[in-house]
């Protein structure tokens, strides 16, 4: 079993990997990221394919832009011997997130067996279109926060945290804008975010549907476009329709809203069953390792030439306002 990260980038990864290939069996290597194993994560695919209404509209015809978010209240609550050497970036996005873009964008797979389950995902990171040294500066964003107030707690700059040293300009918020090069996504706006310290925890992934080609109503009453949440903690799926307001033509928001139930283990709990199981299905497959950092390398080594500027927010705030 190994935890993240996966090498510290492509070739090292490759590295990683031929050794582990000389030592055992593909499918006897566990490289664990235990989003995939919360249950809304799963539940995605299951919102998805269990169901007729959303598949057939699942596409760029359809889907403006996906959100996927974990902003967390937490700072760095004494990790800086792993944190200030990762960062946003490599903590957070190369892993976590882009995982949770492949079950939004995965093609529907035959099954969930192993091999099914992970050619699909591989798919996804194989059609994210490769950053320009442009594309870093127009599409991609990161922060380090500074001293501030999150509830009644006083939470000292990341820079003067115990352990970190500031000359690394290691980032606490990171935000990268992608485009998938796919019949079925070639226009949607995928963006992945993610802070530490910041004023409110919001894990979700959102999925913004495209406005109404047409109202009929002869008036013209705000409609808001649909929105699909899968919220990731707490663990729940809300769907913002329009419906009629209570007064003759108007519109009025309406919420469908359910709790997800609670799963049978927590996510390190089903990882670790997986692995005493031998159920590799929910485990990073090497090569999905491999091209998680392609996506991701030019990104680091724009950031680390301080092609973009590194924003400065307050803790307790909504991030980096540019
Ligand atoms: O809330 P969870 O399940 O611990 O997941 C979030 C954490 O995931 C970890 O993998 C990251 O290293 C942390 O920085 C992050 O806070």
């Amino acid at each position: 079993m190994l935890e993240k990260p996966f090498g510290e980038n492509l070739a090292d990864a490759q590295r990683l990997n031929r050794l582990l290939a000389d030592l055992v069996p593909e499918d006897a290597v566990f490289r664990v990221d235990h989003f995939l194993a919360m249950s809304t994560v799963e539940n995605i695919l299951g919102v998805r394919l269990a169901n007729r209404v959303l598949e057939p509209l699942w596409n760029s015809t359809h889907i403006a832009a996906v959100d996927i978010v974990w902003d967390e209240r937490l700072t760095l609550e004494g990790r800086a011997g792993y944190y200030d050497g990762a960062g946003a970036l490599k903590d957070m996005v190369q892993n976590h997130l882009l995982q949770l873009l492949c079950l939004v964008a995965m093609e529907p797979p035959v099954s969930l067996g192993e091999r099914d389950l992970r050619d699909r995902k591989l798919d996804v990171l194989r059609t994210i279109r490769p950053f320009t040294a442009a594309d870093v500066a127009r599409r991609t964003r990161r922060g380090r926060y500074l001293a501030g107030r999150i509830g009644d707690r006083d939470v000292p700059a990341y820079a003067a945290e115990d352990g970190v040293d500031p000359d690394r300009r290691t980032e606490t918020f990171a935000q990268l804008e992608l485009e998938l090069d796919s019949w079925r996504w070639s226009g949607t706006t995928f963006r992945l975010r993610t802070g530490k310290a910041l004023g409110s925890d919001r894990m979700e992934v959102a999925v913004r549907f495209r406005p109404v080609p047409h109202l009929p109503f002869g008036h013209d009453g705000e409609v808001r476009p649909n929105v699909l949440r899968f919220g990731l903690a707490p663990e729940d799926m809300t769907l913002d329709l329009t419906g009629t307001g209570s007064t003759a033509r108007t519109f009025a928001p309406v919420r469908l809203a359910a709790r997800m139930p609670p799963p049978d283990l927590p996510p390190y709990g089903r990882v670790l069953l997986d692995a005493l199981t031998g159920d590799p299905a929910l485990s990073i497959r090497g090569d999905e390792a491999e091209e998680s950092w392609r996506v991701v390398e030019p990104v680091l080594a724009g950031w680390s030439a301080d092609t973009i500027p590194l924003y400065e927010y307050p803790a307790g705030s909504d991030g980096p306002v540019p």
